[in-house]
Parts: C-alpha cells; sequence; structure tokens
C-alpha cells in the first residue's frame, strides 16, 4: 500500500514536471526519470512502456510517439555527383552499421567499408563510414553517414536496404535538425542560424548565420530572461515574505531599474533600422525618374548584362524589370521602373502607379536625373532635403500619382502629407522621408560641355555624376552605392547582433509592451505587474525556444530540406 502510494506520489511528481515542459522537452525528462528513479523502472519493464503509459493516460505531442524511430535520408543534393552522404540518426543506428558495414567503427574516424544489403548479403558500395554514437553527436543520438558514390542507383540501393531494417524510416523535412532541438543542441535562434546559412546566397549572409549559428542571439535572448527570471524572484519574495520584514532592503527598487535597462536594452536592439532583416531577405533598390534619362542603362550597367530595354523613345519601359544581384556581398533586389510623366495611356499609367509601389517598399531609391537640372537649379538656396522634396513631388504631380504619395522634407514640414518611405509601406501622414536612403544619380554627363567641376559640387555624399554611354564616373557612383548598401545592412561580422527574422520582432516587441505594463501595474498593484515580467519573460523564451508551441517549431522546420 504504502509502495503503491509512494509509486502514485513519484508519478505525479513526473507529470507535473511533464506538464511544465513542452512536450519535447518531456520525452527527454521522462526517459531521465526513468533511469535516474530506480522505482519507476519497477514499475515500468522500459522506457518505452513507461512512455507509452503516458501518451495512453495524459497524451504528448504525435512527435513524441516518433522518439524511437531510427531516420534515414539523403543529406547531400539529388542528381548524379562524386559523392553522396546518406544519414541515419536513432536508437537503432548501430543495426545499420552492424547489418550493412560488418559492426561499429572508432567514432568520428572515416573509415572505408564495403556497404552490403542486410537482406541478401550482396555488395552495395564501398563507402566512407563515419560512426557518431549520442549524445556527442549534431542530434544528441546515435548517428552514422555513408559517404557513397553519388549515382541515383547507389543512393537508392542504399536507402531502400536502410528502409527493411525494423524501426527505420526516411526522414521528413528538417527532422535531424529538430532532433537536434529535442536533445537541447541547438537553440531555436541558433536552428534559424543554420537554416539561414544553408540558404545564404552572398558573403554578408553567410557571415550573419553563422554568426547567429554560433549562438549570439541565444546567448542575447537568453541573457535577458535569465535577468528578467530574477526579477521576476524578487517580485514573488516581496509579495510572499514583505511583511514577515526578513526580505532585502530596496528589493523592489532594484527590480525597477533592472526592468527599465533591460526594457531600454531591448527597444536599442529592435530599433536597429531592420539591418539584419534586411540582409537576410535581401535589399530592395529601386530605380526612378523620368522617362529616358537612362534608367534601364544604368540597371543594366549595374547588373553587367541588358536585362532592360534601352531606347532612345521615352516611355520603353512599362513595368517593374527585376534583377537580383550580390553587390559586394550583400544581396540585391535592383528594381528599373517606369519613367514617371503625364500620360493617357492606360498600360503606362499602370506602369507608373507599379513603379510609385515599389519605391514605397524599396529601401534605397536610385532617383536619375538629366544634367540639365544642374543648370536649371539654385542649388546653394537648397537643402538636400528640399530638393529631393520639390523634385520628386512635381514628378509625381505630374504623373498623377500625389494623391496617394508625396514627399515631405524636414524643411518644408508645411507640407503634411503622404510620402514613400521603406519603414511604411501604407502611407503615412507628419513623417519625413529617410534622406539617408536616397541617392540622386545625374547621367549623361558627356552631353554637359560646361565646367564640370563648378556643376558638380552639391550634396557630394548623395549625389552621382555619371554617363552609362562612356563609363565616366561609374566606378564612383559603385563606390557610393555599396557604402550605402552597407550602411542600411550593417557588417554582420561585427558589434552586436542584429535581429534577423520577423518572428524574433514579434515577441520582442510584446517583450517590451509586457515590459511598460510591468511600470504601470507596478505604481498600483505589484502582483498584477509581476504577471507582466512572466509573460515578457515567456516571450524571450519563445524567441529561443524554451517555451515553444507544436505550431511554432513546424514552422522553423518547415522550411529545413530532408536530410537536415
Ligand atoms: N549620351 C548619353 N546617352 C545615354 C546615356 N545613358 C543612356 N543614354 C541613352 O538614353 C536613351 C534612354 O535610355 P534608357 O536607359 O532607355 O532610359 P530610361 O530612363 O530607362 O527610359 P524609359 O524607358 O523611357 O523610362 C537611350 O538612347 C540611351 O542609349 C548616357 O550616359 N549618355
Amino acid at each position: 500500500m504504502i509502495r503503491c502510494a509512494h509509486a502514485g506520489v513519484v508519478y505525479f511528481r513526473v507529470v507535473y514536471e511533464l506538464n511544465k515542459l513542452s512536450n519535447y522537452k518531456s520525452v527527454q525528462r521522462l526517459t531521465h526519470f526513468y533511469t535516474t528513479i530506480p522505482f519507476l523502472q519497477t514499475l515500468f519493464k522500459n522506457k518505452k512502456h513507461l512512455l507509452n503509459y503516458h501518451i495512453r493516460h495524459f497524451g504528448l505531442g504525435t512527435n513524441v510517439k516518433n522518439a524511437y524511430d531510427t531516420i534515414y535520408a539523403l543529406s547531400s543534393g539529388s542528381g548524379k555527383c562524386a559523392v553522396a552522404v546518406i544519414r541515419i540518426s536513432g536508437a537503432q543506428t548501430r543495426l545499420a552499421m552492424e547489418k550493412m558495414c560488418g559492426g561499429l567503427t572508432k567514432p568520428r574516424i572515416a573509415n572505408l567499408r564495403k556497404l552490403q544489403d542486410p537482406n541478401t548479403k550482396e555488395d552495395i558500395d564501398k563507402a566512407l563510414v563515419i560512426w557518431f554514437p549520442g549524445p556527442h553527436s549534431f542530434t544528441g543520438e546515435d548517428i552514422a553517414e555513408f559517404h557513397v558514390h553519388g549515382g541515383p542507383a547507389v543512393i537508392s540501393s542504399v536507402l531502400s536496404a536502410l528502409g527493411t531494417l525494423s524501426g527505420f524510416r526516411p526522414a521528413k523535412p528538417g527532422e535531424f535538425t529538430k532532433q537536434a532541438f529535442l536533445n537541447g543542441k541547438l537553440d531555436l535562434t541558433e536552428i534559424e542560424g543554420l537554416g539561414d546559412l544553408i540558404h545564404a546566397e552572398t558573403e554578408a549572409q553567410r557571415k550573419q548565420a553563422l554568426r547567429q549559428m554560433d549562438g549570439v542571439l541565444n546567448i542575447l535572448y537568453s541573457s535577458w530572461r535569465n535577468r528578467l527570471t530574477k526579477c521576476l524572484a524578487n517580485t514573488t519574495a516581496f509579495i510572499d515574505f514583505s511583511e514577515e520584514e526578513n526580505i532585502e532592503d530596496n528589493i523592489l527598487e532594484h527590480v525597477f531599474s533592472e526592468v527599465c535597462n533591460i526594457k531600454d536594452e531591448v527597444s536599442a536592439h529592435l530599433n536597429d533600422s531592420r539591418r539584419g532583416e534586411r540582409l537576410r531577405d535581401g535589399l530592395h533598390v529601386v530605380i526612378l525618374g523620368e522617362p529616358n534619362v537612362g534608367k534601364s542603362s544604368l540597371l543594366n550597367a549595374i547588373s553587367q548584362r541588358p536585362a532592360a530595354i534601352v531606347s532612345p523613345i521615352a516611355g520603353t519601359t512599362r513595368d517593374v524589370v527585376e534583377t537580383a544581384l550580390n553587390i559586394a556581398g550583400y544581396p540585391v533586389l535592383l528594381s528599373d521602373t517606369a519613367g514617371l510623366r503625364a500620360t493617357v495611356d492606360v498600360v503606362e499609367k499602370e506602369g507608373i502607379h507599379r513603379a510609385v509601389n515599389r519605391a514605397k517598399i524599396a529601401d534605397l531609391k536610385i532617383i536619375v536625373l538629366h544634367p540639365d537640372i544642374i543648370k536649371q537649379t539654385h542649388f546653394s538656396d537648397l537643402t538636400f532635403a528640399d530638393f529631393v522634396t520639390s523634385y520628386m513631388n512635381h514628378l509625381l504631380q505630374d504623373s498623377g500619382t500625389m494623391n496617394s504619395t508625396q514627399y515631405s522634407s524636414p524643411s518644408n514640414s508645411h507640407i503634411n502629407e503622404h510620402y514613400f518611405s521603406a519603414e511604411h509601406n501604407s502611407p503615412s501622414t507628419n513623417q519625413h522621408i529617410d534622406m539617408t536612403n536616397i541617392l540622386l544619380v545625374f547621367n549623361k554627363i558627356d552631353l554637359v560641355n560646361e565646367n564640370r567641376s563648378e556643376l558638380f559640387q552639391h550634396f557630394k555624399d548623395n549625389m552621382c555624376f555619371l554617363s552609362c554611354t562612356t563609363g565616366e564616373g561609374f566606378d564612383s557612383f559603385m563606390k557610393v552605392l555599396v557604402m550605402k548598401i552597407q550602411n542600411l545592412c550593417g557588417d554582420p561580422s561585427v558589434g552586436s547582433p542584429s535581429l534577423t527574422q520577423v518572428r524574433h520582432r514579434h515577441h520582442l516587441n510584446k517583450c517590451v509592451l509586457h515590459l511598460t505594463q510591468f511600470n504601470t501595474y507596478s505604481q498600483e498593484d505589484i502582483v498584477l505587474a509581476s504577471e507582466q515580467l512572466r509573460l515578457a519573460a515567456n516571450e524571450l523564451g519563445q524567441v529561443t525556444g524554451q517555451i515553444s508551441t507544436e505550431d511554432v517549431l513546424n514552422v522553423i522546420f518547415r522550411d529545413f530540406c530532408i536530410g537536415k
């Protein structure tokens, strides 16, 4: 009887722990309890029985049921190649080693072995075999890698042979990485970094992804979460014990100041002008201007190929012409657009409408102008912002798009209308365009006969003078363009790590909101306030996966390929 009661207590302790954790970590916890609590071993024949019993009575995520499967997949790319890597992970991995390559090899050392079909004993291939016993492996489980010759017949024979082994099944997309997460080998930000590294197309993207995979964001977010948890513990201690007077003096003052510090740090991290996200997703650069000024010629010169049609007929470009480029290691989506002018042509009108919409979402706008404008303008009377504002508003007015979009600059703020801005995808009022995201390019300088040095002395940082025909000034323009792109994306290998995903931004914004509410509530009710601390810490936990829901995990792992 006592024995039964004890078993019940122990088991309910297990259940209590399990409920505190996410489904995924529960499996590890459950098996840990089984090995460390001898009493559970007398109740259940093995871990699987305990797990099945628990699933029957309490229910766990479907993934838990697969925890004992051994998974396999082709981890290298498909198609003919010199070497293909087939990866196996799970409790039965050693069975594959024994049945297919004559037994286990020395851990983490490549061995040349004959691979055999486990049923017919027929040779399939000669392969390099590597054995990674858990828990010191990528997934935390036993892993084997077969580096086979990369012909389709070899690959399919090895995969079919593995499929005949009991408890083996093909891996789902991202399942190896998911297993690494479940076994606490990587947190969610590191996994997202790994995903970005696989998809990185440029040097800067690779650097940013590698840093994230190394855990910089995990360290940052976990440290905020730990500090908040400490604040929560102190607030709870104050609520529970302050009347007994055995609590540290000024404990709440310390909490208030620490919460303010954390809130400022998270806000500063959020307020990064989307550098990391821009670098991850690619920077939108749009070329705008009047017809026939050389916008398509500039796009072709930058992309070094005739991507857009160039002709002396004004209004040749009618739609948005996009080209994806790698500029100095940064990913850029460069768009040529229809020239902005008054027109009755319905198709051209639609093209102009698209040009204006593309400008709204662009991170950097290159406005191409004819050099005659310089002669007609008294630059000495104008700021850069005033010039851009009046020029663009004049173009928009002419092209009939003024109603939906209008520039305003800090110095002519009496113009209280809408504007183009990458930060705001919909028109907004009372705000000003960020002039650092605008580059003026005076093209066709080969047609200028006057003294150039006098003409070209204005707004040096944001103005370029070039000729797409002769190539004059093009190198200087590219230097300015690269500098602008670097400013917008930042250097991914130095400084504090950048926020890279909309998912992170969402949770961090909510974290700041809860910390603000903590400040509000703390004046009236410390119990309500402490709940806000718990919610703020939860938001941070969701970024790293310390608190996760199946939905979030499925979205993250869905983007991984099979075999990763
Ligand atoms: N002299 C000279 N002509 C140029 C230069 N750049 C472009 N052109 C010419 O200007 C004409 C228009 O060039 P595009 O690149 O098609 O101009 P666009 O701004 O795209 O024109 P739309 O499609 O009408 O909007 C073509 O005949 C080009 O060869 C330049 O630097 N110097």
